[in-house]
C-alpha cells in the first residue's frame, strides 16, 4: 500500500534539517568553505537530489546531514535530534539506527563476502533485515549469484550495487546516496532508480542522493542545485530536460 505522505505529523514530518551549515576545510588563507550557510529541511518520506558543478559541496553536504562529518558551525537534526549535542558514540549509534549511506567509493570492507558486507549494517546495530526484503533487495540488485564472491572479484558497477544493497536492507530512515548510479549501465541505473523511488512511495523512507545525471535526478521530488557551497535554486518534480538546462547555465556561470 502505497505510503501516505498527509499521515506525518508536523513535527514528525522531517528527517534532516541543517541550520546555517557551514563547512571549511583549513585554515588561514588555503581555507576551503565547501559549505556556506546552508539551511534546509527534508522531509520525511521524500526523495531529493542534490546537483551542482564539480567542486560544489555535494559531498560535504551529504556527509554533513548524514552525520558522517561534523560541521565547522551551525547545528544538523536527524529525525529531530540534534547531533550537535552528541558525542562520537551516541551519533554512532543513532547513525546506525536510523540512516543508510551509499559512499561514492563504495567502501566495501575487502575481506568479507557480497553476502557480509550487506549483513554488516544490521550486525553492528543490532538489527535483524526482515529475511525477505533482504532477498527482495539482492534479487532487484541483481546480487544473487554473486553473494559469495568479495568485492575485489567484483566489477565496479557490481561493488556499486553491493554497497546500495547494504544501505537498504536494514530500512533506514533515511538513505543518503553519493553518486548511486554513477558506475552502472543505463539500464541498471534505472533498476536502481525505481528501487531508491519505491522505497520512498512504498514505506515512506527519505532518500537524498547527489548525481550529476539528470535523468537519475528527474526520479526525485525535488532538485537542490548547489554552487559554491550554497543552495542556490531548488525545482520540484521536473523533467531531465529542465534539469540538463539548469545544470548548463549553473556550469557556464561558475
Ligand atoms: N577533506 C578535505 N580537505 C580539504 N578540502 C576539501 C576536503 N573535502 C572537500 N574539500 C573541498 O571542498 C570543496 C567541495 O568538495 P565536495 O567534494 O563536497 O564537492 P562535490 O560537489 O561533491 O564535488 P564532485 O562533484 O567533484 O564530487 C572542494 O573545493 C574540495 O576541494
Amino acid at each position: 500500500m502505497p505510503f501516505d505522505k498527509s499521515r506525518v505529523s508536523a513535527e514528525t514530518g522531517l528527517a534532516s534539517r541543517l541550520d546555517a551549515v557551514t563547512k571549511t576545510y583549513g585554515r588561514g588563507p588555503g581555507a576551503v568553505t565547501a559549505l556556506d550557510n546552508v539551511t534546509l529541511d527534508i522531509r520525511r518520506g521524500s526523495f531529493t537530489a542534490v546537483m551542482g558543478p564539480s567542486g560544489s559541496g555535494k559531498s560535504t553536504f551529504l556527509h554533513c546531514a548524514a552525520g558522517l562529518d561534523r560541521p565547522t558551525s551551525g547545528v544538523v537534526h536527524l529525525g529531530g535530534v540534534s547531533l550537535a549535542g552528541l558525542n562520537e558514540t551516541k551519533l554512532t549509534e543513532l547513525r546506525r539506527s536510523r540512516v543508510g549511506f551509499v559512499f561514492q567509493s563504495f567502501n566495501l570492507v575487502s575481506s568479507l563476502t557480497v553476502q557480509q558486507n550487506i549483513d554488516l549494517p544490521g550486525r553492528l546495530s543490532g538489527t535483524r533485515a526482515e529475511r525477505g526484503w533482504r532477498r527482495e533487495v539482492v534479487d532487484r540488485l541483481g546480487l544473487a549469484d554473486r553473494l559469495g564472491h568479495r568485492p575485489a572479484q567484483l566489477s565496479g558497477g557490481q561493488q556499486q550495487r553491493v554497497a546500495i544493497a547494504r544501505a537498504l536492507v536494514t530500512r533506514p530512515d533515511v538513505l543518503f546516496a553519493d553518486e548511486p548510479t554513477g558506475a552502472l549501465d543505463v539500464r541498471t541505473a534505472q533498476r536502481i532508480l525505481t528501487l531508491l523511488r519505491s522505497v520512498v512511495d512504498e514505506t515512506g523512507q527519505t532518500v537524498v542522493m547527489v548525481t550529476h545525471d539528470p535523468v537519475a535526478a528527474s526520479y526525485a521530488d525535488s532538485v537542490l542545485f548547489l554552487t559554491d557551497g550554497r543552495i542556490v535554486d531548488e525545482m520540484t518534480e521536473p523533467g531531465a530536460d529542465r534539469i540538463a538546462e539548469h545544470m548548463t547555465r549553473l556550469e557556464v556561470r561558475g
